[in-house]
């Protein structure tokens, strides 16, 4: 069973102000977050009925700027959930060097029992609930689980149809490349409704469609972070993606862009698996075209060159690296004994618990923690930001190269932490993390 995610990131946070040698009454500050935000969300559904649902948003730390994170849509977000992700993200932005806090948000739903026209409702609500307490300057919301692509399969066939339609007539594809943007929809709502209170304000929110001032190269980010990061960790025990077997758990946005990066720099990814079942294939499954499969509206357990597993099996597949891309505590004591792979690359938030990190470590598991290894996301939600401000877009060239910047750095300098206080690679990054958000606190004049 997983521990609770507010106590697992709060341990590894104490372990790290010990660590650091941080004052007591300093670490107690940093701990509680500035801001709890709690809403109630009522919506006429389409078949007339009320409905009502809770949002949340928690405002962690500001010291070193905006606080930033995503939204997710999601059955199991609790308070204590997204008071630890909010957590994360003030630790990961400090580690990425980007200028921000961190904050996070959630609904408590099902994305894909609501329709088109519910969700919409449903973020126009929270919108209007929370507008006046995030800006461009104070709060800036992001994308996370259930709110990148989540569109129905119906819609998605639809595309698919529109698609082979317009195929005929060329000159009239270029409403197709408008119709695609609609994939990041949640974040159009929010910039939308938010604009209606403040007038137009695209920095509001990262991880808009490009149409609206969404950033080349954000929809890839997490993925392609991921990459880097892998990237960076194999080279240090000698290896490479090319010559390395992959499970990947998750196949939405960071999943699916983590399994088509990899594949691309030669990994072999063998087993793979979403809500709706697991698939293996010991040659290697054939990503892109599991992509097509995919966005024809097929669901995973039906692709045809693999064999269907299951799903319990996934987290212990025998493998080199394990990319856990879906929910948090999927590692716990109950499953880490079992774990075969060597190097484990936390693309999810807190999938590991801090009581399977223990277990791992004694097995000579090498963990790359989520504040690092899905920090692309909010590296990129900060070029789009600044894009924003600056008014000016950048190609995506420049987006990908400035990513892979800033991931090598971050990376040498947790390394650099490791070295200094003889640690994992999980308290070399929320050393690093906590160490920065402590000295912008003690600048600004915190005093206990
Ligand atoms: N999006 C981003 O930029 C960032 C995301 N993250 C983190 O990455 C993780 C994934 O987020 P993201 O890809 O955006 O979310 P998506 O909603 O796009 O995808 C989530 C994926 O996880 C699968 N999933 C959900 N529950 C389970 C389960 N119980 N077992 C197996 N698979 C499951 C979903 O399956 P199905 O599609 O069938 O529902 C889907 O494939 C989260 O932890 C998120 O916080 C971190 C940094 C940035
Ligand atoms: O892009 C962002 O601002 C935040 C992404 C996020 O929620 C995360 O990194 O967990």
């Amino acid at each position: 069973m997983a521990m609770n995610a507010l106590a697992a990131t709060s341990r590894n946070f104490r372990r790290a102000a010990r660590l650091l040698g941080l004052d007591s009454k300093l670490e107690k500050s940093l701990l509680i977050p500035f801001r709890e935000i709690k809403v109630e969300c009522t919506i006429p559904m389409d078949d007339g009925t009320l409905a009502s649902f809770v949002g949340f948003r928690v405002q962690h730390d500001n010291a070193r700027g905006p606080m930033k994170g995503g939204i997710r849509y999601h059955p199991e977000v609790d308070p204590d959930e997204v008071n630890a992700l909010a957590q994360l993200m003030t630790w990961k932005t400090a580690v990425a060097a980007v200028p921000y806090g961190g904050a996070k948000g959630g609904i408590g739903c099902s994305p894909g029992e609501l329709s088109r026209s519910e969700l919409e409702r449903l973020t126009r609500v929270f919108t209007q609930k929370i507008h006046d307490l995030i800006g461009t300057h104070t709060d800036v919301p992001a994308p996370d689980m259930g709110t990148n692509a989540q569109v129905s399969l119906a819609f998605l066939l639809l595309l698919f149809v529109i698609h082979c339609h317009l195929f005929v007539c060329s000159a009239a594809s270029f409403i197709l490349d408008a119709f695609y943007p609609i994939m990041t929809q949640t974040m159009a709502w929010m910039l939308d409704e938010y604009s209606k209170f403040h007038g137009h304000s695209p920095a509001v929110v990262t991880g808009k469609p490009i149409d609206l001032g969404g950033s080349l190269g954000r929809d890839a980010a997490t993925g392609r972070g991921v990459m880097y990061a892998t990237e960076a960790l194999l080279a240090e025990y000698g290896k490479s993606i090319s010559g390395s077997t992959f499970v990947i758990q998750g196949f939405g946005n960071v999943g699916s862009w983590a399994a088509q990066l990899i594949h691309e720099r030669g990994g072999k990814i063998i087993a793979l698996g979403d809500v709706t079942g697991s698939i293996r294939n010991k040659a290697g499954i054939d990503i892109p075209a599991l992509m097509k499969h995919r966005n024809d509206g097929g669901a995973l357990k039906d692709f045809h060159s693999a064999e269907v597993m299951d799903s319990a099996e996934l987290l212990v597949h025998d493998c080199d690296v394990l990319v856990p891309c879906a929910l948090g505590g999927v590692l716990n004591k109950d499953n880490a004994p079992d774990v075969k792979a060597k190097f484990i690359i936390e693309a999810a938030n807190h999938p590991t618990d801090p009581e399977a990190d223990e277990i791992l470590a004694k097995k000579g598991v090498i963990v790359l923690p989520d504040i690092y290894a899905n920090s692309g996301g909010v590296i990129v939600s900060y070029f789009e930001w600044v894009q924003n401000i600056q008014g000016f877009m950048w190609d995506e060239e420049k987006v990908n190269n400035e990513l892979e910047k800033y991931m090598s750095s971050a990376f040498q300098h947790i390394k650099a932490m490791c070295k200094s206080l003889d640690c994992d690679l999980r308290m070399g990054a929320f050393t690093l993390g906590v160490n920065r958000v402590a000295r912008a606190t003690l600048l600004r004049g915190w005093e206990a």
